[in-house]
């Protein structure tokens, strides 16, 4: 693929076959897909479907090979003014972290390192050389001056963290918000100034160093999360670097799909792969909705979902957008990968067909800061930040106003409630105590007067008129004997009734 002078407008999509690994060989896994005629670029997955690509490459070829052939040309489209965005996508354990090349097992701008590094020396490279001629030119008041950033932001679970920032994990985490223009940015990620290939290659391998990875069963090194290296170039033109134009590269290292049932996740990676495969069919959603895009005859006929998840809010601009975009499939050849690798190049193939609108950035009124803005974007900043001052200003203000009360009356209100009731039950307490104190008194008083009036009665009966009945006497005559004798004794038991004793008068008073 030769871009050097012409700029594609749809998505190149490059295929990369890794070898079969030392432990498939010796399981005795054979290769699945087969390349009829290279270097042409297509191949015949299970004997039976064919693909054709931007490019495809075979196992037997090489990381510079892959670099010169397909990604050189891109990358040093940035330096003239393109934002490109170079996008690794495939199961996992297929290569997109080998290709990309931000494994550094051992290796250190070695022989097998990946694009990224050496995409970095290629754009210092250029970049000294022009900055050299702006020097010479500077004298005329033509050069163009280049200043370089990076910045590293890792997607995992579905929050965005800066990789760069000294700060510590949580501290590292990032929103997402629209830009004028209707893009996305990260407000807050780290952007750092480089001045060399190895300065911007050692923030590389320190950002690499604080991403999620893990053993699985796939592989034992697995990226967990999906990356974005970005390299910004400045372009300040004039003698006054009054006219700026940044132009951005971003490499994505997305985590690799994975069947939860065939690598046996469990426990936080099966969690990771939810949602990796999540943000991933929502990545497909997009491709599929821009290749349909692409292919309707009508325009405007398709709704692109890209806010349905981080990953392609973030990847909006390179997928659909200004951006010039490679995409790299990784396949494994390997027979029992065939389900996930026949996935991968269907995802690609659709990929194929979507048309990007590659512009240059304009130059815009230089600013000091380091950020990507210009003096509107400046204003509108500032005008945020009052606005956000002022709500918090305000929201502080409603809170005390109305919560702070508010938990003072309940607390109030509560205590008082509890007092009372606590009043309530300590009377209740006391008016049954002093009631059973005196049910018992009055049965006392009772027993009491039962005992008196019993001698009494036996007194009564033994020298009245009952002694010796009258045999004349008429029943009328002794029913009024009778209850001459019942008044007396109830007069004489309600008399000492209402008379309890000295001992039980004072137990009363106690109460
Ligand atoms: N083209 C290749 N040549 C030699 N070795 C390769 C190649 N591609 C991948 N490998 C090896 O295969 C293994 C898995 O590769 P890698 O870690 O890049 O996979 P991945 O797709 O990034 O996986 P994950 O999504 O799980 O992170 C590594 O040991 C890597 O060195």
């Amino acid at each position: 693929m030769d871009t050097s002078t012409t700029v594609p407008d749809t998505v190149q999509v490059v295929v990369r076959i890794r070898p079969l690994s030392e432990r498939e060989l010796a399981k005795g896994y054979e290769s699945v897909i087969v390349q009829p005629n290279p270097p042409e670029p297509r191949l015949i997955a299970r004997n039976q479907e064919e693909f054709t690509f931007t490019e495809v490459f075979g196992p037997e070829v090489d990381q510079l090979e892959v670099y010169e052939r397909s990604v050189r040309a891109i990358v040093l489209k940035l330096l003239e003014g393109f934002n490109v965005s170079i996008l690794a996508y495939g199961q996992t354990g297929s290569g997109k972290t080998y290709t990309i090349g931000t494994s550094f097992a051992g290796s250190r701008l070695k022989i097998n390192v990946g694009i990224l590094p050496r995409a970095l020396v290629d754009i210092f490279t250029h970049v000294n050389a022009k900055q050299r001629g702006a020097r010479e030119e500077a004298a005329t008041g033509n050069g163009t001056r280049y200043r370089v950033f990076c910045s590293f932001m890792e997607l995992y679970q579905d929050h965005v963290y800066d990789l760069l920032s000294h700060r510590n994990r949580y501290e590292r985490l990032l929103g997402i918000r629209e830009d004028v223009g209707g893009g996305v940015f990260v407000p807050g990620l780290t952007e750092l100034a480089v001045s060399t290939a190895e300065e911007a290659f050692r923030w590389l391998q320190h950002g690499a160093g604080c991403r999620a990875t893990a053993p699985t069963s796939m592989n034992k090194e697995s990226n967990r999360s999906h990356t974005i290296f970005t390299v910004i170039v400045r372009a300040c033109l004039g003698t006054d670097d009054e006219r700026v134009t940044i132009s951005k590269l971003h490499f994505v290292d997305l985590a690799g799909s994975e069947r939860a049932k065939k690598s046996r996740a469990s426990g936080d990676r099966l969690r990771e792969c939810i949602q990796i495969n999540k943000g991933l069919l929502a990545l497909g959603n997009v491709i599929s909705a821009l290749a349909n895009h692409a292919k309707s005859t009508r325009n405007n006929t398709t709704y692109v979902s890209y806010r349905d998840s981080k990953l392609t809010r973030l990847l909006q601009n390179s997928l659909g957008g200004n951006s010039i975009t490679l995409m790299l499939a990784c396949v494994s050849p390997a027979s029992y990968n065939l389900e996930e690798t026949l996935s991968t190049l269907r995802y690609a193939d659709r990929a194929l067909a979507i048309r990007n609108k590659p512009s240059k950035s304009t130059p815009s009124a230089s600013l000091d800061s380091g950020s990507s803005s210009g003096s509107d974007e400046l204003e509108r900043l500032t005008k945020t930040v009052s606005r956000l001052r002022l709500e918090n200003t305000q929201l502080r203000r409603r809170i005390s106003a109305e919560l702070r009360p508010a938990v003072g009356v309940a607390g109030m209100a509560g205590g008082k409630h509890l007092l009372a009731q606590n009043r309530l039950l300590h009377g209740q307490l006391q008016a049954s105590l002093e009631e059973s104190t005196r049910i018992e008194l009055r049965a006392s008083i009772a027993e009491n007067a039962l005992g008196r009036l019993e001698p009494l009665v036996c007194t009564e009966l033994s020298d009245s008129e009952f002694q010796t009945p009258d045999e004349s006497e008429s029943p009328e005559e002794l029913r009024r004997k009778c209850l001459n004798v019942l008044l007396r004794y109830r007069t004489e038991y309600e008399a000492l009734r209402q008379r309890p004793t000295a001992q039980q008068r004072s137990t009363l008073h106690k109460i």
